[in-house]
């Protein structure tokens, strides 16, 4: 694909000029224009100030409440006698609410719901469903804000401010820019020559998008059904069974926002059960995923097993995991530095698939960063979510905290490793894991090869001298490219790094830690093993949802089949 800038006159006589993806298209004139679209402001959540006093009585009302969660498809509640309970991570023996998990028949019942209801759907005014979805961003930047936020504090152990940016601004941000991203991908279309009217149907996938969804951003639990569906796709939604409180409230939402029955129906399911049943039916359109690159494998190949079986190519996004880079030059601030390693790999206890989690730093500089981080690291508060001191909460559940418990120990016990700060665990009343790093000789040390997903930072020391050989370890180090980040200050220096290290991030970042991409400023996704790199919060995402027509009218057609030079 080409980029090229297409200008037309509109038909109001102005200019409307803007880049497109395919060279020889144009931008049509008369596309009713979405309201203007910037980030949702982050709200600080100061001490005593209002929107903490309205945030905490939000949280202690849920808190103080047992939520019951249903299936909803075809907009009905469908409970089973297969119940599963929502705890919070930081306190498990505190239930929040009940789900019930669907079996193969319930989950084929979401699924012919979402095909019934594809005709009526795709059907209406492209501008209506995101109208939709842009009232479901109103509601949730105001009414259901502090719910959406307490939903995801508690049931997923984020302090305010991390909820904040997910599950309230990131989701806002998601659904109100796609709408402007639609807006623009109705305008593409072609030229048209004398006597022919060439046209661009943006159609939505014939069949079902499949949503599989993570634990832990309440706003890619909301975005991956949303997006397909404002496009007039419908949507079985498989959320992760430790989002289901969040998942709920975004349920409500949509609902309240006029979202027609059967467009996305929500069902909870072992995610082997879900995959067992869906990916196998011939009206799979596309699966839209983001979770561990274990899991993805295994879809995709469960599709490929099935490709004699379907009516369409089934479109199959995903992102996933990561092992984030963070490398340093001896040009580098190391105050910058320790900052970016403290925040990108500790925030939300490092269970960010962009979270930094190894390291390479110059000897030169290691003295001075490493007495920051360690300050850093043991001034940070840990502890439940209600009390808005704490930096670091809980790590989501049980397995979670086992497997990354397992790495701690590993180090430990290693002749190659020395843990300098952190290292403890304690599940007795949640599951809370000590921020830890390591620093180790090797740079092929398992952690700083695998993928944790917890509070662990691996660090590796090199000398000066060894900087070329370095960089090739970082992009060499690891199977996954989803972030990184690098700090110097010599120009030279990082342009070489950048050069250097292309491919070994989808999201790339200069000075700065290697999490918190914000929709419409920096896409998001990776390559390599990190995922199929379609960007979510841009167009490029929503294209895998469409399979345009092209529809040539011819106004008055030829009545004689011969070439002029015939005669
Ligand atoms: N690249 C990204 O944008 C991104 C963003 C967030 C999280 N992640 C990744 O997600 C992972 C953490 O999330 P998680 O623990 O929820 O991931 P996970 O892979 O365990 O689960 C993700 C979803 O897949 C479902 N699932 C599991 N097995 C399945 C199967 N056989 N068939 C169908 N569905 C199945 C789960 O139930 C869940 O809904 C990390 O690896 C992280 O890096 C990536
Ligand atoms: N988009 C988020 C990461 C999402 C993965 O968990 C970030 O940029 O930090």
């Amino acid at each position: 694909m080409t980029m090229s800038t297409a200008v037309v006159l509109t038909t109001s006589g102005g200019v409307f000029l803007s880049e497109t993806l395919f060279g020889d298209i144009m931008i049509s004139a008369n596309i009713p224009q979405t309201p203007a679209v910037s980030n949702e402001p982050i709200n600080e959540y100061r001490p005593g100030s209002d929107e903490t006093i309205a945030l905490q009585k939000a949280m202690d009302e849920m808190a103080n409440q047992h939520t019951d969660i249903p299936n909803i498809i075809n907009g009905k509640a469908v409970k089973t006698d297969n119940k599963a309970e929502v705890t919070m991570p930081h306190n498990h023996q505190h239930v929040l609410g009940t789900y019930y998990k669907a079996d193969k028949a319930i989950l084929n019942l979401a699924a012919d719901a979402a095909v019934k209801a594809q005709g009526d759907w795709e059907r209406l005014p492209w501008q209506s469903r995101a109208a939709v979805f842009l009232k479901a961003a109103d509601l949730l930047a105001g009414p259901y804000r502090n719910i959406i936020n307490a939903a995801t504090m508690h049931g997923q152990s984020k302090n305010a401010f991390q909820a904040e940016i997910d599950s309230a601004c990131e989701l806002i941000d998601f659904l109100r820019f796609n709408a402007e991203f639609y807006e623009g991908i109705m305008a593409e279309q072609p030229e048209s020559s004398p006597g022919v009217w060439n046209q661009l149907d943006w159609r939505p996938l014939e069949g079902f998008i499949l949503a599989i969804t993570p634990f832990n951003f309440t706003a890619i639990a909301g975005n991956l059904p949303a997006a397909p569906a404002m496009l007039g796709n419908t949507v079985v939604w498989k959320p992760s069974g430790t989002q289901m409180l969040s998942a709920h409230v975004i349920m409500q939402v949509f609902k309240e926002a006029g979202l027609p029955d059967g467009v996305i129906n929500m069902v909870a399911a072992d995610g082997p059960v879900a995959g067992e049943a869906l990916l196998t039916r011939p009206d799979l359109a596309g699966v839209h995923f983001t979770g561990s690159t274990g899991t993805f494998r295994h879809i995709y190949k469960e599709i490929g097993n099935n490709i004699n079986n379907y009516r369409s190519y089934p479109r199959i996004v995903g992102e996933t995991g990561g092992k984030d880079f963070i490398f340093a030059h001896s040009s580098a601030n190391p105050v910058a530095v320790a900052t970016a390693l403290s925040r990108g790999a500790f925030e939300f206890q490092g269970q960010k698939c962009s979270a930094a989690s190894r390291a390479y730093l110059p000897e030169s500089l290691w003295s001075d960063i490493k007495t920051q981080l360690v300050k850093d690291v043991e001034s940070f508060n840990m502890g439940s979510t209600r009390d808005f001191g704490n930096f670091i909460n809980a790590v989501i559940d049980e397995p979670a905290f086992d497997k990354i418990k397992s790495y701690i120990d590993h180090a430990k016990q290693a002749d190659d490793a020395e843990i300098i700060v952190g290292g403890g665990c304690d599940k007795s009343t949640g599951y809370f894991i000590e921020p830890t790093v390591i620093v180790t000789k090797d740079p092929g040390f398992k952690t700083m090869e695998e993928e944790i997903f917890g509070p662990v930072l691996t660090i590796y020391v090199y000398q000066d001298d060894d900087f070329e050989e370095t960089l090739t370890l970082c992009d060499e180090g690891s199977m996954y490219a989803l972030t990184g980040g690098i700090f110097a200050r010599d120009r030279y220096v990082i342009n070489h790094m950048a050069d250097r290290l292309r491919h070994a991030a989808g999201n790339f970042y200069i000075n700065d830690k290697p999490t918190g991409a914000v929709v419409g400023q920096q896409p998001f996704g990776g390559g390599r093993a990190s995922g199929t790199n379609d960007k979510a919060g841009s167009a490029l995402n929503l294209y895998r949802w469409l399979s345009p027509r092209t529809i040539k009218e011819t106004f008055v057609p030829p009545t004689d089949y011969r070439y002029p030079f015939l005669g």
